[in-house]
């Protein structure tokens, strides 16, 4: 699991590294590593870094005395460096070792004089962490054209531009080639759009020791996903497995609830109990013999995928919350939130587009700051948030730390996917794991069953694949159980320090 922080928790780090080690010079160890992945990226694209000719950006930060510390190695090496100063006064230990080493520094009035296109590599040390999101235009004009001519570029630390904290993008940025991120993990790394211009990762540990104060996103990957999922085991039941719930289609969309029901089938429900219409009955009792249309014994309910206009959702929903039971509340119950409030037991599985009309906001906003949006979809119902989407995130009322899917490819961007997902959701609330780990993982597994096969499918053929991945990733004999599962409602962050 890749843990992703704040700025301000990374400066708090930093501060502790430091203060352990103060003969440690940070930022050497920053420019001869970023120094190293540019020279391997020379020597990947033209043999050998004699020769080469290297454009730094220089912003008037720490950043930029990186990238000016890392272009004196590469000059020393051969390169040809030219530093362009940018933003403020170059960092003046750095610059003395780049001229030392043989480099220049033009400021902005001289970019006349250089030709972008004729770089064999960028090193971008305009802004990090202590930048705000957005570039100056001149300086945002430079980066687009060196994307423009395909001058790979290595980023320090952070693509500059980018909005470290939200993986916002809020207008021109660098996109880089290769980011290399000091430290630890900042949100810019995990959290689509900027994500995308990050380009690889390469991260130095420079003896961070995370504590418990830290704000965590969590970023889960296949080895998670398999040790936290709940395997039955020899002393399993039916309703150890749990017994599923589900409410939802109508008339006038059956196929949500015959989806949602495929879903929790084939992610390991013990059993399920189909509450939905008439239409989707018909199919299911001929697809799907085992679901049972008794009432009796739920330990989980979903709710709202493919109701339509339907007009007691509000209190159907309510009644759920009445017993006690966990729930999950999808597409048309999104709006049919009581007003009352939610509980963090419950999960809510809304696209952009949903959780934008739940805080009666424009979509774009929630596309463009999808962390903070489903935070305060969370803080705003009482209830966990999983907000899919290109980057999946999993919120909890009241707590600024998150948990973040396993991503998959863009197939899963169709009709009927939030269906199926909805119901492995409901599947694993229903065997008792946390709302938060139970969003991250459902939609861990569903991206990955979307990996696995060669293209688009239909999603109740994506349901069926969810089976097979978890059949695949399940540990083998002697089990490795973890015993974290389900004890608590923030319990996704236990054994990770
Ligand atoms: N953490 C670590 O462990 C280590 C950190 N290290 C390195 O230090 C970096 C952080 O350095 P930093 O604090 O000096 O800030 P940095 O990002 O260079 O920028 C600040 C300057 O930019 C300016 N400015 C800001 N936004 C702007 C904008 N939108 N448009 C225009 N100007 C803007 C701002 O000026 P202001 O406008 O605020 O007066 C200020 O002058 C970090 O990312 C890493 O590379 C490593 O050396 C060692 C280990
Ligand atoms: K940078």
């Amino acid at each position: 699991m890749l843990t992703a922080y704040p700025v301000h928790d990374i400066r708090r780090l930093e501060t502790a590294a430091i203060d352990a080690d103060p003969a440690q010079d940070l930022m050497q160890q920053a420019a001869g590593a970023v120094a190293a992945v540019a020279a391997e990226e020379l020597a990947r694209r033209r043999g050998r870094v004699y020769g080469a000719r290297v454009l730094i950006l220089v912003g008037g930060g720490n950043n930029g005395g990186d990238a000016l510390f890392a272009g004196a190695r590469l000059a020393r090496r051969g390169a040809r460096v030219i530093a362009l100063g940018l933003l403020g006064t170059p960092h003046p230990g750095g610059l003395a070792a780049l001229l030392a080493a043989g480099g220049r520094l033009l400021d902005q009035d001289q970019l006349g004089q250089v030709d972008l296109d004729g770089f064999d590599l960028g090193l971008d040390g305009v802004l990090g962490i202590g930048g705000r999101p957005g570039l100056p235009d001149q300086v945002a004009e430079i980066a687009r054209r060196l994307d423009e001519c395909d001058v790979p570029v290595v980023a320090v630390d952070l693509p500059s531009g980018v909005d470290a904290d939200t993986g916002a993008v809020p207008s021109a940025a660098v996109r880089a080639t290769v980011t290399v991120s000091f430290g630890a993990a900042k949100l810019c790394e995990v959290i689509e759009p900027a994500k995308g211009n990050c380009g690889r990762i390469v991260r130095i540990d420079l003896g961070f020791r995370p504590d418990n104060a830290v704000t965590a996103i969590d970023v889960l990957d296949e080895v998670d996903l398999a040790r936290r999922w709940p395997y039955p085991d020899a002393r399993s039941s039916k309703y150890t497995r749990g017994v599923v719930g589900i409410d939802a289609g109508s008339t006038q969309y059956p196929g949500a609830g015959i989806l949602a029901t495929h879903g929790a089938v084939f992610s390991g429900a013990g059993m399920v109990r189909f509450h939905g219409g008439e239409e989707a009955r018909r199919v299911l009792t001929g697809a799907l013999p085992n679901v049972v249309y008794a009432e009796g014994r739920v330990q989980a309910m979903l709710y709202g995928s493919g109701w339509g206009d339907r007009s007691d959702g509000a209190e159907v929903i309510s009644r759920g919350l009445d017993s006690g039971l966990p729930g999950v509340v999808d597409a048309d119950g999104l709006q049919r939130l009581p007003s009352r409030g939610m509980s963090a037991d419950w999960l809510l599985t809304p696209h952009a587009g949903e959780l934008a009309r739940l805080l009666g906001c424009d979509r774009s906003e929630v596309e463009a700051d999808p962390l903070t949006a489903a935070h305060r979809g969370a803080d705003r119902t009482g209830a966990t948030v999983l907000l899919k989407g290109s980057t999946q995130i999993v919120a909890q009322p009241g707590r600024r730390s998150a948990l973040i899917a396993v991503g998959g490819p863009a197939w899963t961007a169709q009709a009927g996917s939030g269906d199926v997902l909805a119901g492995i959701c409901t599947t694993l609330l229903a065997a008792g794991v946390p709302a938060q780990l139970a969003g991250a993982l459902a939609a861990s597994v569903q991206a990955v069953a979307a990996a696995s096969l060669p293209g688009p499918v239909p999603p109740q053929r994506l349901a069926e694949q969810v089976a097979i991945v978890l059949g695949r990733l399940q540990p083998q004999p002697p089990y490795e159980v973890d015993h974290e599962i389900g004890r608590s409602g923030d319990d996704h962050g236990a054994g990770r320090r």
